[in-house]
């Protein structure tokens, strides 16, 4: 049966929960959905229905990105669990490409660990203005040594921009949340209303040529194939023109969703599945831009200043040099790039630098553009495109 159209009543952000491995970011967004359950505005979404491949039930942690919506009572949210494991970094700057503003999960008894850190760089590389912070597992952590991680995540924020002494920092509880336990569920409704406050609505570039990123590709049998992502400027209707650039093919769409509800038009900020005639499932992959016909034009040449990370940020303990040839991070894509930096030059570890960088498909380029630099599963590197061509 189909199901009822989405109706526009509040501003909609996206948001989502990032942080290290195990410090508990999927528990979280469980909890989150069955306390707005309970206050009418939304589905509970249980924990096995966000991490539900059977490789992520067998290990015990989140791979694949997951969305769910709730609402506030001034807001509608698409949140975006995202991995923590080391190995699968390379999805949680995916998803957070796509944030209005991102909830920073860390576990009150463990503090700061690799994977927080390298969020935050991550994020605030890939645009991600406003953080608030969830201390989790406030249950089970000893006050004196929670008021420390508070302290260590407030600097941690400040050193990479975000202002750690006005950011909203909530000790909450996911896992006693879940289980309904009053203390707790106030906890989460105390993080929710931090989010509200503290993340302004973005400016929604709604006049511009429509654009969106693509996060994932699906097949829905006997209609065709879907992408998912956040439309990153304009509005999209069904019956309108479009280009698959990395596909390289121009079609139209034939079905706008979201949370497969259908749309009449999506707009700037919108978390959508578009249906796309005749576009075998196997043309289009994550990483590659659906965008108003002529609107862009990609390109593989790019100037940029990039920051070299650090060994102690977990960056590389030897130079960059010109034939240099790591993975690259825009928007959803991941493409694989040359660096020149102008003759013999290096940039140590700790430098920035302007390079050149030749990319190995052509990508929707413009300047401004953040992305990151990761090598053999580590960051290494975050700039700006600052020239294209
Ligand atoms: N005591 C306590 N344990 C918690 C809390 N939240 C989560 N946990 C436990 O911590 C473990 C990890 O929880 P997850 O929610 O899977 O953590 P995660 O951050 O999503 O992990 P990844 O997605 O794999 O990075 C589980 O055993 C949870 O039950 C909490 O508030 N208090
Ligand atoms: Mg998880």
């Amino acid at each position: 049966m189909p199901k009822t159209a989405y109706v526009r009543t509040k501003p909609h952000l996206n948001i989502g929960t990032m942080g290290h491995v195990d410090h508990g970011k999927t528990t979280l967004t469980a909890a989150i959905t069955k306390v707005l359950s309970e206050r009418g505005s939304g589905t509970f979404v249980p924990f096995d229905r966000i991490d539900r491949a059977p490789e992520e039930a067998q290990r015990g942690i989140t791979i694949n990105l997951a969305h769910v919506e709730y609402e506030t009572e001034t807001r509608h949210y698409a949140h975006v669990d995202m991995p923590g494991h080391a190995d699968y970094v390379k999805n949680m700057v995916t998803g957070a490409a796509q944030l209005d503003g991102a909830i920073l999960v860390v576990s009150a008894v463990d503090g700061i660990m690799p994977q927080t850190a390298e969020h935050v760089l991550l994020a605030r590389q890939v645009g991600v203005d406003h953080i608030v912070v969830a201390l989790n597992k406030a249950d089970a952590g000893d006050e004196e040594l929670t008021d420390l991680v508070e302290l260590e995540v407030r600097e941690l924020l400040s050193a990479h921009g975000y202002g750690g002494d006005s950011v909203p920092v909530v000790r909450v509880s996911g896992l006693k949340a879940l289980a309904g336990e009053a203390r707790w569920t106030a906890s989460v409704e105390a993080l929710l209303d931090a989010v509200d406050t503290y993340v302004p609505m973005p400016e929604r570039y709604v006049d511009a040529p429509f654009l969106l990123p693509v996060e994932n590709v699906l097949t829905i049998t006997g209609r065709g194939t879907v992408v998912t992502g956040a439309v990153e400027r304009g509005t999209v209707r069904v019956g309108d023109r479009v280009d698959v650039l990395g596909a390289d093919t121009e079609t139209v769409v034939t079905g706008v969703e979201t949370f497969g509800r259908p749309m009449e038009s999506a707009q700037a900020g919108d978390n959508v599945a578009l249906l796309l005639r005749g576009v075998p499932r196997d043309a289009v992959r994550r990483g590659h831009v659906v965008a108003a016909p002529g609107s862009v034009t990609p390109a593989r040449r790019f100037t940029a200043r990039v920051y070299v990370l650090s060994a102690r940020e977990g960056g590389r303990t030897t130079p960059v040099t010109t034939g240099y040839r790591p993975q690259f991070y825009l928007r959803t894509a991941d493409v694989v790039g040359d660096v020149d930096l102008g003759g013999t030059a290096v940039a140590r570890p700790g430098d920035t630098v302007t390079m050149t960088v030749e990319l190995g498909r052509d990508v929707p380029l413009e300047a401004g553009l953040g992305f990151a630099i990761r090598e053999g599963g580590r960051t290494v590197g975050a700039g700006t495109v600052t020239e294209v061509g």
